[in-house]
């Protein structure tokens, strides 16, 4: 397989209202009414039509709002907003992310190594497998101890310092692939610059033992840098108390063994003293939330080790291949994205829940967040035009069943309409009986009980038919219809949670193409950041820079100061 780039210059993009699968979608929306239980009556074979497979992703959207009429007209939309060009383009490497002119290809990161991919002459898969083969052999290195500390310990502790996406990746799939880890080995993740984040993740390490992974695509980010410079001072503070530094020299020597770096900008890894031997690199084209797949993954791969850390990449890419090459109306992360732009467009559903029966996947949420609402929370298209519909569901979930104890209430019964991915596996890592029960199937149990439970809920008749008192029948009801997808994988293998991530990945692509936006920047963030920076002189107690701030912002500033104890 060889692709290249397109020189075709980017057309504007299109006004989805303005498409005429638009205004039949939304005469769709004017007289929807979901009927679930109707829709399995009248069409049996229900479940067949709306079940997918992805690789090893099993998908059942047959409880969800989808009917013929509206998918029909949900793949015009694809053709109006021509989003397989789209797709095709950024597969092959054009600058679709205009407004920082740059091309998108997290997708190149899992390329296998006889594939090619040229962009500007460049073969990118030699360049990615030349930087994952140096991963792998520091992972190596560390995991059989080759890899050494300052005073000859091997490493016990792998701290990773990032923020973002060089640490919601990380410690999210990191999480979900516990089981693969090698015993005594443990990775820990800082990014808040509040310190006590640090302090909680270091206080009881030993320096002696520890390395530090500074993750940052930039190197520039406040937090990360910040928590950096700290972590150079614990180890060398603690390698100094023990003894086991003397002077400057035997200091840089002691950072060469305690800290990797991470980072497309490996110019400013050398400036903060990490030898460039210890970096890994990667490329513009990778954004922050789309990197744990490149080497800003370095803590899951030595945790997990190189050949699991492959099948990861594998996972991903065979989700790439389901997404390039497979038809429309079989193409599952197209399908799942157009069925959000009918949630969040034309039904108004306001957020969307995602639901692991996994507790392994329990930062898998936290990371969809950001890979989601970084990616489509835009109020402009490409081409700086304003977007004339609603854009970026908002994702949120917790693992279930914990949330049944929690929230799902207002899933079951509230006012708000929140269609709900429920994602499980077949297979426990830790399978454990309770008596005759497989406590697995008990969780799978709710699994199944609650897309059941949302979708049919409970009828007057069949509450008043259990003898319930007449005044609290209301209170008892189940409105039911209650969109859910099911997303089933045999179990939580490194492969699957790379397919399960790339799922994801393309479902934001699809809404974010949809609605013309380019889902690969994020300026939302910068503004806080600069006044931030601005600010910190007046928090510290600078008056005049306080002088400078507005009446709300000094006033609370203020406060902060008059409590401050010390
Ligand atoms: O990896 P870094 O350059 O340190 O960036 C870390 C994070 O911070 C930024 O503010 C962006 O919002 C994120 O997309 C990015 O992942």
């Amino acid at each position: 397989m060889v692709l290249r780039t397109s020189v075709a210059p980017m057309s504007a993009p299109v006004d989805p209202t303005a498409a005429s699968a638009w205004s039949s979608l939304r005469r769709l929306a004017d007289s929807f009414t979901p009927d679930l239980r109707g829709w399995f009556d009248s069409e049996p074979e229900r479940v067949d039509l709306y079940t997918f497979d992805a690789a090893d992703l099993h998908v059942d959207l047959s409880k969800s709002y989808l009917t013929a009429e509206v998918l029909a007209a949900l793949f015009a939309l694809v053709t109006d907003t021509d989003i397989v060009s789209r797709r095709d383009a950024m597969f092959a490497g054009d600058r679709i992310n205009v407004t920082e002119d740059r091309a998108v290809l997290h997708t190149a990161l899992r390329l296998p190594k006889g594939a090619a991919l040229e962009i500007d002459g460049r073969d990118v898969v030699a360049d990615v497998h030349a930087e994952l083969d140096k991963m792998y052999a520091f992972a190596d290195q560390v995991r059989s101890g080759e890899w050494v500390g300052a005073s000859g310990k091997r490493i016990e502790t792998v701290v990773n310092i990032g923020i973002g996406g060089s640490d919601l990746g990380p410690v999210m799939v990191y999480e979900a692939l516990l089981p693969y880890k090698q015993q005594g080995l443990e990775c820990r993740f800082v990014s808040n610059i509040d310190p006590t984040d640090l302090w909680e993740k270091t206080h009881d390490l030993d320096p002696e033992t520890t390395l530090f992974i500074i993750a940052s695509k930039t190197f520039t980010t406040l937090e990360t840098m910040t928590n950096a410079r700290l972590a150079k001072k614990w180890l060398l503070d603690g390698l100094a108390g023990a003894g086991v530094i003397n002077d400057a020299e035997q200091q840089a020597e002691a950072i060469a063994k305690h800290f990797v770096a991470v980072s497309t900008a490996l110019d400013l890894v050398a400036d903060f003293g990490i030898d460039p031997a210890n970096a890994f690199g990667f490329w513009d084209w990778v954004g922050g939330r789309y990197s744990v797949d490149s080497v800003i993954g370095t803590s899951v791969c030595v945790a997990i080790g190189p050949e699991r850390f492959a099948e990861f990449l594998s996972g991903f890419h065979a989700i790439d291949e389901h997404f390039r090459t497979t038809a429309v109306e079989q193409n599952v992360p197209m399908i799942m994205g157009l069925l959000n732009v009918w949630y969040n467009n034309f039904l108004d559903a306001q957020s969307h829940a995602v639901l692991p029966y996994a507790q392994y996947l329990h930062r898998f949420p936290a990371y969809l967040q950001q890979l989601t609402m970084e990616s489509n929370g835009k109020s402009v298209r490409w081409d700086s035009s304003p977007v004339t519909t609603q854009t970026g569901e908002v994702f949120w979930g917790e693992p279930g069943t914990n949330g049944q104890h929690a929230f799902y209430q207002l899933l079951h019964q509230g006012t708000k309409l929140i269609p709900a991915d429920f994602i499980a596996v077949a297979n426990s890592a830790h399978p454990l009986t309770d008596g005759d029960a497989d406590v697995h199937d008990l969780l799978m149990s709710n699994f199944f009980a609650q897309t059941a439970a949302l979708a049919w809920g409970k009828t007057e008749e069949e509450v008043r038919a259990e003898g319930t008192a007449e005044e609290i029948v209301g209170a008892r009801v189940f409105p039911g219809n209650r969109p859910t997808a099911a997303i089933l994988a045999p179990e939580l293998s490194p492969k699957i949670v790379g397919e399960l991530i790339a799922l994801y990945e393309h479902i934001t692509f699809v809404e974010g193409a949809i609605w013309g936006i380019d889902s690969f920047d994020q300026w939302g963030v910068e503004l806080g950041k600069v006044l931030a920076k601005q600010l910190a002189p007046a928090v510290s107690g600078d008056e005049a820079a306080l002088e400078q701030a507005d009446p709300s912002t000094r006033a609370q500033i203020e406060w902060y100061r008059a409590h401050r104890t010390s």
